[in-house]
């Protein structure tokens, strides 16, 4: 089964407005047509608004990092999926590692936001990943397959079909060790199974899972060779448009 590439840029709390704006017109007359592979940048949500004005009729696509689980309400601070749904943005990340770290979001959290944004027509890009202390004492499988069975919990085969799931190893974020291309294939073909244990085959054929850690110009294509690796989530080497364009060279 073939699954279309998704290369998601994650900006993190980096970029102001207008350095938004000017990485928005610097890369996307450069983006490959989103019929071979879909070119995703995860920014900041008062970012998004000016980002989907300059991107209008370009391949660039659009990612919120985070939202809430209700649409509207006494909620200072929090940003609605409704809200981002209505500017058109496609994705909105959940359950990134720095959320639940910092911000200690748990599983039902995610889940609830998934549902959320799913019923918003927005796609989530569900975020898991194990700590070193977990992937040193061998219990990598079992974290993941539980924090999937968490965050997918009540949603449909069709929705689970059309989402994207992102396996970080938070040992690998931002630190320049990434997981070789074996052990992230793996790791994502144990999020696969899982999901094919809870939906069955053509689900998880469906679902689009990436790899995400020190994901680099030159290591990417590395890891889209492999059979269960169907993108990346990028932090670090999306910041710049050039190393960001760099990164989508494989599907040349
Ligand atoms: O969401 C992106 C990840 O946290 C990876 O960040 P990184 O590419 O800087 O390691």
């Amino acid at each position: 089964m073939s699954r279309k590439p998704i290369i998601a840029g994650n900006w993190k709390m980096n970029k102001t407005v207008s350095e938004a704006q000017a990485f928005v017109e610097a890369v996307k007359n450069n983006i490959p047509s989103k019929e071979l592979v879909d070119t995703v940048i995860a920014a900041p949500a008062l970012l998004l608004a000016p980002m989907n004005y300059l991107r209008q009729g370009t391949d660039l696509q659009l990612s919120a990092e985070n939202a809430y689980f209700e649409n509207a309400g006494a909620f200072t601070g929090e940003t609605s999926p409704a809200a981002i749904a209505d500017l058109g943005i496609e994705y909105i990340v959940i359950g990134h590692s720095e959320r639940r770290e910092y911000f200690h979001e748990t599983d039902e959290d995610i889940n609830k936001k998934a549902k959320a944004i799913i019923a918003n027509g927005v796609t989530p890009i569900v975020c898991c990943g194990e700590t070193l202390e977990t992937y040193e004492a061998g219990k990598t499988a079992e974290w993941v397959e539980g924090q999937i069975t968490a965050a997918l919990k009540d949603l449909t085969p069709e929705q689970v079909s059309n989402l994207v799931i992102a396996y970080e190893p938070i040992w690998a974020i931002g630190t320049g060790k990434s997981a070789d291309a074996n052990t992230a294939d793996e790791t994502c073909g144990v999020v696969r199974a899982t999901v094919e244990k809870l939906y069955g085959k053509n689900v998880s054929d469906a679902v689009r899972i990436q790899y995400g850690g020190s994901v680099k110009p030159e290591n990417v294509a590395e890891y889209m060779s492999k059979e269960n690796v169907d993108g990346a989530l990028v932090g670090g080497a999306a910041l710049e448009a050039e190393s960001f364009l760099a990164l989508l060279d494989f599907v040349k």
